[in-house]
């Protein structure tokens, strides 16, 4: 598959966008005219330059406002392209985009537009060139891709053909199918963008709210296959227009670029086996059958602190690494790594962030398959050297410094606990009232937050919640969750825009991303805040007014509030099916814990409780115990 991106998806000059465009794995890449012309340098030294970072040309774009001109206008609207069909030829490139006009000159009619772009596709021929006709959503006469298709079905040139832009077509909420009938030797070029699903004026939506397929709400994937089965096999290019990208790293977007396409083209080939789509071999998105284990680093007195938190919470240390400085903790089977080396990734993490979340260790169904999935989308695999009996684990490296490892049962690589550990743990010995990891709340910053979503859904079966906005009183964090398909790993994305909230702090302190906090899953959350109180657990204060609304607002029996309020616990539901947390206060680095009692048929995170818990932690000020670093 010829995978292509536009310039204008990615910020910088041309050099820094064609760099990372390179870099991230592209066939080649569509010329914005805007950044040919922002240019110190020649066509043909841009196409020479294009070509040594190893790209083709595969379009030069936009030519605007060319069919159904009345005279003077339309012998200028072909001098025009004249000019440009000599650039292209110095570029290096044989297919121009020509955009249905918006120019309110144009009379519109089928034949006349058909007639224009025959005589084109005439002179181009007479150059070896090609022109391609898309249909915008907002042109003035052609807005609709079948229109354009009729129009270049007419026009009956072979230099003449259609281009196809998933935008364009879904954002005008038209079907894909009459794709199905275009011969896919008439489509000389098609373009992918998805979009946030969001009610406003198209051509607005289109120019600063596309984003990579995956991220938006667009049904891309149906498009694709629409497009798959005509047999078209030219290049298939990301055209995203996005005020964010704009301002975004170059080499992190064109990354999510590179990963977003691949992940859609895998989709489409497994769901269009007919179309013959050539692509690296792949596997299938790996399923998340939990969280394996969550590894802190840790030194010095935060290791202390950890450690009683741990003990609070009702953990028990249950092994004592053989080879590094590292503790198991373990209750039930919710497993907690303290790593207090002061070497490898873990002595790096806490020199830059001190005590953090340094390795997230996730039960796949194959760990070989999720490292040769996320290797093919462009994920750096991590190792560290082994030490005498260690086990060989396959890890990547995710976004912001992350590193997560993969564990299955069928390569025996949870047989780790036992291997490297001394001490026999026992699921049995260490029951607590903690049962499980509820999720994992991950902090970033707020245009972090596609690409992480884009890491979680392209590479492992995960879906993403609606996106939620938690009210700091600080400003605004939007929180995205993530979860697997039996619902049982979730974890949540939580952009902050101000480093004045919570979160927003918490990036700064960790240079843009980290494990902000954990939630541990109860089955009576009374008993967990009764049994953790009397372990020194110290539970947020909630204050009175906040029990005086929950009264209001819902209808409890008699006694269960004076037990909420008496305990400081949250409540909130969902059609009914109860939600319980209580919450700890900040550590220094501004890392919490939450306890959670959740009914099955509640999805949320008690969002509606997040100003009060925020506002107290603000208020309740640092953990006791916690060092002040
Ligand atoms: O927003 C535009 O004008 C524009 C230009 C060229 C394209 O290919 C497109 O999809 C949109
Ligand atoms: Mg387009």
């Amino acid at each position: 598959m010829k995978a292509s991106i536009a310039t204008v998806s990615i910020s910088g000059n041309l050099v820094e966008k064609l760099k990372a465009i390179s870099s991230a794995g592209f066939y080649g890449v569509e010329i914005f005219e805007q950044d040919f012309i922002a240019h110190d340098g020649t066509p043909r030294d841009v196409g020479n330059m294009v070509r040594d970072f190893g790209l083709e040309i595969t379009l030069f774009q936009p030519f605007r406002d060319f069919e159904c001109l009345p005279e003077p206008l339309r012998s200028k609207a072909f001098d025009r392209m004249e000019r440009k069909f000599d650039v292209m030829q110095e570029l290096g490139t044989d297919l121009v985009l020509i955009c249905s006009s918006v120019h309110p000159a144009s009379l519109g009619g089928i034949d006349r537009a058909a007639d224009d772009l025959r005589e084109l596709g005439q002179r181009a021929a007479e150059r070896g060139l090609r022109v391609g006709y898309e249909a915008l959503a907002w042109g003035r006469h052609v807005n609709d891709h079948r229109d354009a298709w009729e129009i270049v079905r007419r026009a009956n040139h072979p230099n003449t053909g259609l281009i196809l832009d998933s935008f364009h077509t879904l954002g005008r909420k038209l079907s894909p199918e009459s794709i199905r009938s275009i011969p896919g030797d008439r489509i000389f070029f098609v373009q992918v963008a998805d979009a946030p699903a969001i009610e406003m004026d198209l051509l607005y939506w289109s120019r600063h709210f596309r984003n990579m397929p995956g991220e938006g709400d667009l049904d891309v994937k149906h498009f694709m296959q629409a497009v798959a089965a005509t047999g078209y096999d030219g290049p298939v290019s990301l055209e995203i227009f996005n005020d964010q990208f704009r301002g975004g790293n170059p080499s992190t977007v064109a990354l999510d670029g590179y990963r977003s396409l691949m992940a859609l083209m895998d989709d489409v080939r497994r769901v269009e086996p007919e179309a013959s789509i050539d692509l690296p071999d792949l596997p299938e998105r790996v399923v998340v059958e939990g969280i394996e284990f969550i590894e802190f680093a840790a030194r010095g007195d935060e290791l202390t602190f950890l450690s009683d938190l741990l003990m609070q919470l009702g953990f028990s240390r249950v092994g004592i690494h053989r080879n590094k400085a590292i503790a198991l903790w373990q209750q039930g089977n919710i497993r907690i790594v303290v790593n207090s080396e002061t070497a490898g990734h873990a002595g790096a993490v806490w020199s830059a962030k001190g005590l953090s979340v340094c390795d997230i260790g996730l039960r796949v169904n194959s760990a070989g398959d999720a490292l040769r999935r996320a290797r093919t989308l462009g994920a750096k695999p991590f190792a560290q050297p082994l030490g005498p009996g260690e086990l060989d684990i396959p890890a990547i490296r995710g976004l912001g410094g992350s590193v997560f490892h993969f564990i299955d049962a069928e390569s025996g690589l949870a047989e780790v606990w036992h291997q490297e550990f001394e001490g026999k743990p026992t699921a049995a010995a260490t029951e607590g009232p903690l049962k499980a990891f509820d999720h994992i709340a991950q902090t970033m910053n707020y245009q972090d937050m596609l690409s992480w979503s884009l890491f979680f859904t392209s590479l492992f079966q995960m879906k993403k919640l609606p996106m939620i906005d938690v009210v700091d009183p600080d400003g605004l964090v939007r929180s995205q969750a993530i979860e697997s398909e039996d619902r049982k790993t979730k974890i949540t994305l939580n952009g902050a825009e101000t480093h004045r909230t919570l979160a927003g702090s918490f990036a700064a302190k960790h240079f843009g991303a980290a494990v902000q906090h954990l939630a541990f899953s109860t089955e009576d959350v009374f008993d967990a805040a009764e049994a953790l109180s009397s372990n020194g657990f110290e539970i947020l204060p909630i204050p009175g007014n906040y029990y005086a609304d929950l009264a209001a607002r819902f209808d409890f029996p008699d006694d269960l509030l004076e037990r909420l309020r008496a305990a400081n616990i949250l409540y909130d539901e969902e059609n009914g099916a109860p939600f319980f947390q209580f919450y700890s206060r900040q550590t220094a680095g501004g890392l919490f814990i939450e306890i959670v009692q959740r009914d099955a048929a509640y999805s949320g995170f008690g969002a509606p409780n997040a100003p009060f818990r925020i506002a107290a932690q603000k208020r309740a000020g640092l953990a006791k115990g916690m060092p002040a670093t």
